[in-house]
């Protein structure tokens, strides 16, 4: 079609540039190359916000996380739900205008550590790009959502990829990277041609197998930081790039982070340990031949999943007196990270929460370890743990205020070395080997110190300090937007859509959304009107398990303006707990041997039974005591195969089953026993 037909017609790398003088579009996942999330529309302000009303909500028919940050161009939004299903809406009525689905196969589901999410498309030339969870990447066109192409990303597909990450254009070519590193993978970057999908250049983050010729410098020097002994390659390595890439077009450097390890636990991975490059790091490279440029990494020789695939921004910031071209991160290991973006250089790190494994940073960029907090073989809580101090939800940077807003948290976890680790074998209590994970640890049965918290953080970068917070009843909150309206917008765990001042923090605007956000908001103009747009629906990682909500709705779309008047869908689907699960008989003996089995073929999607409401899978707790008598119905079968349920025929034994349906049972009977102690002790007024 036309451009009128066509808006995304329009989009290229100059345009991307272009539109960050007025950001009137939001053409690209972070807004803008520096990923800022920094919009200097200006209608909605922190005086008006209070009238900002509802215009209209969009059903993503969707039950699982949606983490999209919607694209807007000219009056056509692109968004994207659970499954990789894309959406393309008119944008000031929320009428659909065409949807594709990428028809994911969902036995994929479980390859993935984090539930079946999509942070969003890419826009180029009348093209939309998604990157499909199992690891295709598909061409649209961008007026009728017709597939133009559709190419595979993977280098091997018998192994675990996925892909999450929305895929980013710069210049003539679509770069996407991909998951998998708690399974075992080796983490890469790829991209391709915009017209044809022909690949252009592919980046590895790790080293392959040292008897083979490196692929390039860049990974001859990363094996010289791994331990041969742990032969790394035959597990993959990790370091998959499955979300952050910021670009500079002046210095012509795209930025990317690298993920965890595989395993997790380096006295596994690495016996000997070293830095092992280039995981828990923030790599440049050329963008047009994918080339090795500097690199800095958060978390040498990293042992505690602490990724630093979060995102990047890009920012002039004034440091002692001179003005810095500087990136900015908030990787998962509870430190704030400004770095020269030019060389890579080290200019400043301090902790924006709790952290119990480093206790600084030297002036060399260096982490100043705390004594045993790696290659220990007690139970230790890591602080932040494996769900970060942030992750994946994206944080903004308002060059106003000179604040950047991060959705920080903290979910306490005690883990424990697994000695008797092996690669893809399942030992009972490693969690979720069953399906594939490889962490060479143990979530271990003791009762973490720390508490769950989530906190929305207004950070001054420079100074390195917290100006104003947030708090919230629980961690996993959405992703943040900043305007030259002197606002924050962010969505919550609990189910609401917020609006500060964000100079203050003062909270001014709020609405009911009816179910956990997860994802960032973003925000257009359109025929003289400022709109902000909000994509929801509970999960991701944390989100699976457990929830802070008593509702759980499809995920939606929702936009709002001044003086909105639409009606809040009133079709939330409720799911209330139900009583714990009652009167499955089972031998107690087993509760033990049943527990280990769960953790290793369970926990991750189901959670720990009766502690929870349960994510957005159920939680077994609270189960329907006919679907836990008749449990191997679900678990033998592809009864459930729709939803993304594995059939577990040859991997767990009738016994086995058995002894996990003792476990559940006793969960639930022990969940219950204290219950009735803990009302007794209220009546007795202790
Ligand atoms: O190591 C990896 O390859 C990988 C991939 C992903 C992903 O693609 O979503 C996540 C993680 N790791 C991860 O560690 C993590 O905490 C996480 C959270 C989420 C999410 O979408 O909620 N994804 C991922
Ligand atoms: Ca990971």
């Amino acid at each position: 079609g036309d451009a009128d037909d066509n808006p995304a017609a329009g989009i290229d790398t100059a345009a991307i540039i272009a539109n960050d003088n007025t950001t009137r579009n939001w053409p690209s996942y972070g807004l803008n190359y520096s990923e800022t999330r920094f919009s200097r529309l200006d209608q909605i302000t922190a005086d008006n916000v209070g009238k900002l009303g509802l215009v209209w909500s969009y059903d993503l028919k969707s039950r699982r996380g949606v983490e999209a940050t919607p694209l807007v161009v000219d009056g056509v939004m692109y968004v994207t739900a659970s499954w990789s299903v894309v959406h393309a809406l008119d944008a000031a009525t929320g009428e659909p205008l065409w949807t594709y689905d990428p028809e994911v196969p969902r036995e994929w589901g479980v390859k993935g550590c984090c539930d079946v999410v999509n942070r969003g498309v890419a826009i180029h030339d009348g093209k939309v790009y998604v990157g499909a969870f199992d690891g295709y990447l598909h061409a649209l066109d961008a007026a009728t959502g017709e597939r133009l192409w559709k190419i595979d990303t993977l280098i091997d597909r018998s192994k675990p990829y996925t892909i999450t990450g929305a895929p980013r254009v710069i210049n003539d070519r679509v770069i996407i990277g991909n998951g998998g590193a708690e399974y075992g993978v080796r983490g890469y970057l790829t991209a391709y041609d915009v017209e044809t999908g022909k690949q252009a250049w592919r980046w590895f983050s790790v080293p392959g197998n040292p008897d083979e010729p490196f692929e390039n410098d860049s990974m001859k020097k990363a094996a010289e930081t791994w331990d041969p002994a742990g032969k790394w390659w035959e597990e993959g390595g990790g370091g998959t790039m499955w979300d952050s890439i910021a670009y500079d077009p002046e210095l012509d450097l795209m930025y990317v982070g690298t993920g965890n390890g595989t395993p997790w636990n380096q006295l596994q991975r690495s016996p000997a340990g070293g830095d092992n490059l280039y995981l828990a790091s923030v790599v440049a490279l050329d963008p047009d031949t994918g080339e090795y440029q500097w690199h800095y990494q958060h978390t040498p020789g990293d042992s505690w999943d602490y990724t630093s695939t979060q995102h990047i921004i890009l920012a002039d910031l004034d440091i002692d007196g001179k003005t810095r071209k500087v990136l900015m991160q908030a990787p998962k290991n509870g430190f704030f990270f400004v770095i020269d973006r030019t060389d890579g250089e080290f200019i400043s790190a301090e902790p924006f929460v709790q952290v119990n494994w480093a206790e600084g940073y030297d002036d060399n960029g260096r982490p100043i370890e705390v004594a045993g907090a790696r290659s220990r073989t007690d139970p230790w809580e890591t602080i932040p743990s494996p769900y970060g101090a942030h992750n994946w939800h994206p944080m903004s940077f308002n060059p106003d205020t000179g604040l950047v807003y991060i959705p920080a948290q903290g979910v306490p976890l005690v883990v424990q070395n697994n000695p008797g680790y092996e690669y893809n074998k399942p030992t009972p209590g490693s969690p979720n080997a069953g399906l594939g994970w490889n962490t060479g640890y143990f979530f271990a049965n003791v009762a973490p110190e720390a508490t769950p918290f989530g906190t929305l953080l207004a950070w001054d970068p420079v100074k390195q300090e917290e100006v104003w917070r947030a708090e919230y009843v629980s961690p996993w909150n959405g992703g943040t937007l900043t305007t030259a309206g002197n606002l924050v917008f962010q969505g919550t765990a609990d189910g609401r859509f917020l609006a500060y001042d964000a100079s203050t923090g003062e909270l001014l605007w709020q609405t009911p959304v009816g179910t956990g956000v997860v994802a960032a908001p973003s925000t257009w103009e359109y025929n003289g009107n400022q709109y902000v747009s909000i994509a929801v629906g509970w999960g991701g990682v944390y989100g699976i398990t457990q929830r802070a909500t008593d509702k759980i709705g499809p995920g939606r779309v929702f936009t709002f303006r001044l003086g909105g008047e639409a009606n809040m869908p009133e079709s939330m689907v409720l799911r209330q707990p139900s009583d714990l699960l009652k009167g499955v008989s089972y031998d107690p003996d087993d509760v033990p041997a049943g527990g280990a089995l769960y953790m290793t073929n369970c926990l991750l999607c189901h959670g720990v039974p009766a502690v929870n409401n349960g994510g957005n899978l159920p939680n077994l707790g609270y189960s329907h005591p006919e679907v836990i008598r008749n449990i191997e119905d679900i678990v033998f079968t592809d009864a459930r195969a729709a939803l993304g349920m594995p059939n577990f025929k040859g991997k767990l034994t009738e016994r086995e089953v058995e002894q996990i349906q003792a476990f559940i049972q006793g969960s639930a009977d022990a969940a219950r026993a204290a219950m009735a102690e803990q009302s007794k002790a209220a009546s007795s007024g202790e």
